[in-house]
């Protein structure tokens, strides 16, 4: 099993795409995506994962629980068994990268991978034996301007991104914050958000 996974998800289009009949060129078959060009011409490539989530009421639709069956669940499992896991978003502006990764938090419907993972991280450590103990820290931070930035305590800027020998890239005196519940991840994020 590949260790990297890519997966690439349509959304539906905004209202702006609409007012001005855009055209979707997407399509997905499995996983093999299709962009048609112009002069009637088709590109294809294959990702671990191609999410059709265009329209609800197409047979292929892909709902927010899917991607985490899909995704969420495996780096959950991996992480319980020792292994660093890494989950980010890429693409444009506008693009569904906060939908995919949030989505939204209280609706159990929409929410995104992250919330779902924390929600399972949580009542499976509950659910652990009693000889075993956990714990869990959140960091948050922006790089924006090729500047740091500890969401958390906001008044650090300009962190320093330094290399360990062993542990590899970090960045320095990130505060990382116990949390116990998804709740509390909730609301560092919110507090985080408004140092953005
Ligand atoms: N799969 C989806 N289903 C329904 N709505 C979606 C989906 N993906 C994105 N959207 C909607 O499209 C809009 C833009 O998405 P979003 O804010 O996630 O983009 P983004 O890539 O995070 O943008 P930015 O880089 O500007 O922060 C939002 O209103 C979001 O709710």
């Amino acid at each position: 099993m590949s260790s990297v996974k890519v997966a690439v998800r349509v959304r539906p289009f905004n209202s702006r795409e609409k007012d001005r009949d855009a055209k979707c060129v997407i399509a997905m078959t499995g996983n093999t995506t299709t962009i048609s060009g112009g002069h009637q011409q088709t590109h294809n490539f294959s990702y671990d994962y191609s999410y059709w989530s265009f329209n609800k009421s197409d047979a292929h639709f892909v709902s927010q629980q899917k991607v985490y069956e899909e995704l969420g669940v495996e780096m959950l499992q991996h992480a319980f068994e020792g292994y660093n896991v890494c989950i980010f978003a890429y693409g444009q502006t506008g693009s569904g990268k906060s939908y995919t990764m949030m989505g939204k938090p209280t609706d159990p419907e929409e929410m995104g991978l992250i919330p779902r993972l924390c929600h399972d991280m949580f009542s499976r450590i509950q659910k652990c034996d009693d000889d075993l103990q956990y714990s869990v820290e959140v960091s948050y931070m922006e790089i924006y301007c090729e500047r740091v930035k500890d969401l958390l305590n906001p008044s650090s800027e300009n962190l320093k991104v330094r290399e360990h020998p062993s542990f590899g890239p970090y960045v320095e005196d990130l505060s990382k914050l116990a949390v116990r519940s998804y709740e509390d991840i909730y609301n560092f994020m919110d507090e985080g958000n408004k140092a953005r």
